[in-house]
């Protein structure tokens, strides 16, 4: 069996055209997923359901052929596990209880194994259901990022109320990162067993972070979750996407164990060489420019392609795409990186 593409990648080798896959590829940009959502009923609901949830994955798989699927999920399904009230109000985003200092202790990860099932029994109809050369992602949210909503309640520009909740509780931060380290790295593993090629722990709001926090924060939950996966599957292959970490992915890889980094799109692209040094790199076009189009959007993805698809690469956006990208802008995108 020849190695699908975007492995290639994660184990050092360089591959062109470089495999490419867009992070929230799934979604509402594609008028066969609002369909689906619709038929669903909530989002949770679409999470939860095998058949819609296999069916929303493919979906931009068979439109567009991209060389990775990743699981159609959210990284909120673990506070969801933790019986937090998760909810997705159209138009306003996830909310969920606030979580107070005194709770924490009593937060029981028992439910999760259960509750999180029907994502499990996904990964294994998506591995039936994919085509052959198609790499399937697994995942889940870094601990910081999911906590940023735990504490909160929703999204915030900046997460300062979990900023200011690990400065005032550094002990029950601490415990909190490591009770959803352990639930995410039990969680990786059976979604990696279950058939998932490899996974990415997204740590999107990382960039808030000051350096002892970066290290306490970012660094620290996410070595744990790499290496409760190692130990269960020695050659498991893992992404980390560290948002806003900027100069410190120059150590992020190392200190993390991560395989491959993914950029933003703010890592400028000769610092991304310097990175490629060590292992796999992804990223990192502006979803900006793919809303743009013409010029902005060839330029974007030549520049990309000219720095970086040399050494072991994987083309993708440098954050999520958005539901106003237009369909003939990825399919510019994919003509412009496969010729
Ligand atoms: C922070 C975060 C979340 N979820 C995720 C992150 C980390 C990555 C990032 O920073 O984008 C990750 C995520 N969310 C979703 C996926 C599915 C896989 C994929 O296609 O990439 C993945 C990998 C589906 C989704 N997750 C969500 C949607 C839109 C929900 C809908 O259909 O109404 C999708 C397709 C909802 C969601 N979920 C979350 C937010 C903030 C929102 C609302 C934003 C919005 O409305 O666009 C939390």
């Amino acid at each position: 069996m020849t190695e699908k593409k975007l492995m290639k990648v994660l184990n050092g080798e360089t591959v062109f055209p470089p495999p490419v896959w867009l992070m929230r590829q799934a979604g509402r940009y594609l008028p066969e997923y609002r369909e689906t959502r619709e038929q669903a009923g909530g989002f949770l609901d679409l999470c939860y359901n095998p058949d819609f949830a296999t069916e929303v994955t493919l979906q931009p798989i068979r439109r567009f052929g991209f060389d990775a699927s990743i699981l159609f999920s959210d990284i909120l399904v673990i506070p969801d596990a933790l019986d937090r009230g998760v909810s997705f109000v159209k138009g306003e985003g996830p909310q969920m209880t606030p979580i107070r200092v005194d709770e924490i202790e009593r937060l029981d990860p028992s439910r999760a194994e259960t509750h999180l099932a029907p994502v499990i029994a996904t990964v294994a109809r998506l591995r039936e259901e994919l085509p052959a050369e198609t790499t399937l992602i697994g995942f889940c949210g870094a601990p910081w990022t999911v906590a940023t909503y735990m504490i909160a309640g929703h999204g915030t520009p900046d997460q300062a109320p979990a900023r200011m909740f690990g400065y005032q509780h550094p002990q029950a931060m601490k415990q909190l990162l490591t009770l959803l380290a352990e639930m995410s790295a039990d969680y990786l593993i059976r979604q990696l067993r279950a058939g998932a090629d490899c996974v990415q722990i997204f740590d999107s709001w990382a960039g808030v972070l000051d350096e002892q926090s970066f290290r306490d924060y970012a660094i620290e939950p996410v070595k744990l979750i790499v290496s409760r996966v190692r130990a269960a599957i020695p050659d498991a292959r893992i992404i980390g996407f560290a948002k806003g970490a900027g100069y410190r992915l120059r150590t992020y890889r190392q200190d993390t164990g991560v395989d491959a980094l993914g950029m933003d799109w703010q890592v400028p692209l000769a610092f991304g060489r310097e990175l490629q040094k060590d292992g796999a790199v992804q990223g990192n076009l502006d979803p900006l420019r793919l809303i743009a189009g013409g010029r902005a959007l060839d330029e974007g993805v030549d520049a990309i392609m000219e720095a970086l698809s040399g050494g072991p690469f994987v083309f993708n956006l440098g954050h999520g795409i958005t539901p106003d990208a237009p369909i003939a802008h990825v399919e510019q995108l994919l003509t412009r990186i496969r010729g």
